[in-house]
């Protein structure tokens, strides 16, 4: 028990993610119970406007969760500084404001930032990481292009290779397969379960393609109005926690294929 508590990445405990403003507190979702260890992919999934970029972005440390807690290496959150968590944190959102003017070699070489010394300069290491995101995100023919002449779907990979670059044990993306070509979603969501179980990084993911999540990822949490579910996939197809995921009248869950099918 102990030393599968010690590869736990990423941890929470009751937790319950919305928004506060000055009159009322707005609880989005709560009773969040989930943990990401190292080399593990993990997907969440759920309907439109569930909640699953707000609980993203309390995980990520950029809005206040309401209640519980969330660990990262075992210690709160909350007692990050910027940097440290930077060096143990990479963040890839849908609405990461562009910084389009920059080369994607310049966008990547951001995610060394908080590696490099105080000049700013990149070492030989930096070099190293930025050329393994390039090949791994397949986007070395686009290292001297502007961000601002990318197709969203190859810009969504420069994000990704950002992210690879600053090399940290924790990757959190928000639906990093939503612009992205059939074959390039293929690609990223191999990618990501690639990285997770050969270099042991601990990866958290949205998306609302839950048959490829089901086929890819090792464990899954499923967002519900009434609850979350976390579980291996084999598990909570078992269980039935696809089954109403969506209204039953129009789409169905075949349990032997892992699929959803639409209702003539
Ligand atoms: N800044 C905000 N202030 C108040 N409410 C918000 C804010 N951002 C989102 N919400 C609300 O929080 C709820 C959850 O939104 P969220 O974007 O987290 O859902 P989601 O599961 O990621 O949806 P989708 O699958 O459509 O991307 C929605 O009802 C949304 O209107």
């Amino acid at each position: 028990m102990a030393s599968e508590e010690k590869h736990i990445i990423l941890e929470t405990r009751d937790l319950a993610v919305g928004y506060t403003s000055k009159r009322k507190s707005d609880v989005i979702a709560s009773g969040i119970s989930f943990s990401v260890s190292e080399g593990e992919l993990v997907a969440l999934v759920g309907a439109n406007g569930i909640g699953k970029s707000t609980l993203l972005r309390s995980l990520a440390g950029m809005q206040a969760s309401l209640k519980g807690e969330i660990f990262l290496k075992g210690k709160r959150l909350s007692e990050y500084g910027m940097l440290q968590m930077a060096n143990e944190l990479s963040v890839v959102l849908t609405e990461t404001p562009a910084s389009k003017n920059l080369t994607v070699l310049e966008l990547i070489s951001l995610g060394r930032q908080p590696h490099t010394n105080w000049m700013g300069t990149l070492s030989e290491e930096d070099k190293k990481a930025i050329k393994f995101a390039l090949e791994a995100t397949n986007t070395e023919t686009l290292a001297q292009s502007k961000c601002y002449e990318l197709s969203d779907g190859q810009l969504q990979r420069v994000y990704i290779a950002r992210a690879l670059a600053q090399d940290t044990t924790l990757i959190i993306l928000d639906e990093p397969t939503t612009h992205l070509d059939l074959y390039h979603r293929a690609y990223v969501l191999k990618l990501l379960k690639k990285l997770a179980n050969e270099t042991g990084k601990a990866i958290l993911y949205s998306t609302h393609e839950i048959d490829l999540a089901i086929q890819l990822s090792d464990k899954m949490l499923v967002m519900t109005h009434e609850t979350c579910y976390f579980d291996r996939p084999k598990n909570l197809i078992a269980d039935g926690r696809f089954d109403s995921l969506f209204p039953t009248e129009t789409i169905d869950f075949d349990k032997n294929s892992g699929r959803f099918t639409i209702k003539e």
